[in-house]
């Protein structure tokens, strides 16, 4: 049986009379793709930020490992290994790449055996970053710019990375990379959380996904399985999702 890595229990965010996130109970198991998904306004990022303690619950529990952290700083989490990127922080100031890594990996919990293929020159090339290290990040087309935002996640050495939207205003392309990315962090031990609504992208990586609608947990289960599920056809993607040969 694998490890639960991060458990929400319960989790519940108020912004003030709007329930965003009600109750909403979530495991992500080590070694997993785990995909969130919904409609607009489902609570999608507002849980990601609930487990990930930029926004702690109004009411409910986060246990990492076994151990309630509910309301922990994001970078005492980090030094424990759960690490949150968003596609809105994703953004730099006057630094180059080669910078901006550098500050991350000084970053990184020391008490930690630094990973060497989320180190140095492995992970730039993992994240696919060596043709720009000298570019000012400011500069960076999109692609990039999400590249980094996870190579400044992955510097901090995460067992856990969540991700928010990391593909949203990519082209077919760097979606394609993007995938590549998240799979080889997989096969490399580092488990994944997104949320995303390329709903190909979400079906073809990951290993199970969790449907939001209206704040509450609709469904979970395999993506193949769920994306047939009336009630997320009805709530979500409107009609079934092509077969793809
Ligand atoms: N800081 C906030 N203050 C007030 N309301 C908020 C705040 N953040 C989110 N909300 C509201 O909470 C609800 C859930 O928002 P959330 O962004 O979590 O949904 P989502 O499923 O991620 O949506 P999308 O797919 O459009 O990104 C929405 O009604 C949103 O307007």
């Amino acid at each position: 049986m694998s490890e639960v890595l991060l458990r929400g229990a319960g989790v519940t965010v108020r912004f003030g009379a709007l329930v965003a996130c009600d109750a909403v109970d979530i495991d992500v198991v080590a070694g997993e793709i785990l995909g969130i998904i919904g409609p607009n306004g489902s609570g999608k990022s507002t849980l990601l930020r609930a487990l990930s303690s930029v926004h702690p619950p109004t009411r409910g529990g986060v246990f990492w490992r076994g151990e309630e952290v509910t309301g922990w700083k994001v970078d005492k989490l980090a030094r424990h290994g759960l690490v949150m990127a968003s596609q809105n922080q994703m953004v730099f100031g006057g630094v180059t790449v080669r910078e901006a890594l550098a500050i991350a990996h000084s970053c990184r919990p020391k008490s930690k055996r630094v990973d060497e293929a989320l180190a140095g020159e492995r992970l730039v090339a993992l994240v696919g970053l060596d043709a720009v290290l000298d570019a000012l990040a400011s500069d960076l087309p999109l692609g990039y710019l999400r590249r980094l935002g996870i190579g400044i996640a992955l510097a901090a050495q995460p067992d856990l990375l969540l991700l928010d939207e990391p593909a949203a205003g990519l082209n077919d392309f760097e979606t394609r990379e993007l995938k590549a990315l998240l799979l080889t962090l997989r096969d490399l031990g580092v488990t994944v959380g997104i949320v995303d609504h390329d709903m190909t992208l979400m079906v073809s990586m990951c290993d199970r996904v969790v449907v939001l609608d209206a704040g509450k947990k609709l469904v979970e289960g395999p993506p193949s399985v769920v994306v047939k599920d009336p009630r997320v056809i009805e709530a979500y993607l409107g009609t079934p999702m092509e077969e793809k040969p």
